[in-house]
């Protein structure tokens, strides 16, 4: 049974709709924890109300990003992890922990990356005036919002939107392919060839919802 560890900043929205479809399609998965970098995040809640292990790794108690990856490699080989999921972790990793998770690692962003990598997506995709907006899958390299994708949910930006209306619509399709991407992994079914990422038995890596 493969063992998945997800690291969380926020609610952990993300978090749940993957722990939630586990448990209404059965997967053969073992949450073995879930590494929040404050201890106000709240997805650790859910963790709890799950049995799933809810550790608190603060990022502000170190001095140097490596110190605080050194640290959160340390829980993660201890909880033990065939996958990392990143949902909703907003720090940026340093090379050594990429490297040491390196094609096991993934993460959810908010847009249909090349396009806004960073932060504040949804206000420069309504500042740039985009028609279409969305969310990728992506396997976590040393660059940030730049790793292999392997899906992508795009959404319409309607008139009237604000930030906070967009990301809503974002967030419901965010909740439906992650679930997706991370049994595709589990199944043994992605295959990263260069900055592209195969799916076998092949279906569809974009959807237009
Ligand atoms: N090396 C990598 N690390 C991370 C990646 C990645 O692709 N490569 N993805 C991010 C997730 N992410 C966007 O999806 C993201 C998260 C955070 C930031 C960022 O600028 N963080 C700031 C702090 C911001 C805050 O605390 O509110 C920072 O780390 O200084 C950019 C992109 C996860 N890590
Ligand atoms: N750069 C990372 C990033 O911005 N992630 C985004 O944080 C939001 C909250 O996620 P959550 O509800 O799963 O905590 C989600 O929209 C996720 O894509």
């Amino acid at each position: 049974m493969l063992s998945i560890v997800t690291l969380i900043s926020g609610r952990g929205s993300n978090f749940e709709a993957i722990v939630k479809t586990a448990q209404k399609e059965r997967w053969p998965v073992k949450f073995a924890g879930v590494i929040a970098n404050h201890s106000a995040a709240r997805g650790l809640e859910f963790a709890r109300t799950e049995g799933i292990p809810a550790v608190v790794v603060e990022h502000k108690e170190h001095a140097t990003r490596e110190s605080f990856d050194e640290a959160l490699i340390e829980k993660i080989d201890e909880l033990g992890a065939d996958l990392v999921v990143l949902a909703g972790f907003m720090r940026i990793l340093t090379p050594g922990f990429i490297r040491h998770f390196e094609g096991r690692l993934i993460n959810i962003h908010p847009a249909l990356l090349p396009a806004f990598p960073g932060l504040h997506t949804h206000e420069r995709a309504l500042e740039a005036g985009v028609q279409e907006h969305g969310a990728t899958v992506h396997f976590v390299t040393e660059g940030v919002d730049e790793g292999p994708i392997i899906c992508q949910a795009s959404v319409p930006v309607r008139e009237g939107d604000d930030a906070d209306t967009l990301a809503a619509r974002v967030l419901v399709a965010e909740h439906q392919i992650y679930p997706r991407a991370v049994k595709w992994f589990l199944d043994g079914r992605l295959r990263i060839e260069g900055n592209q990422v195969k799916l076998q038995p092949q279906e569809p890596q974009f959807f237009k919802l």
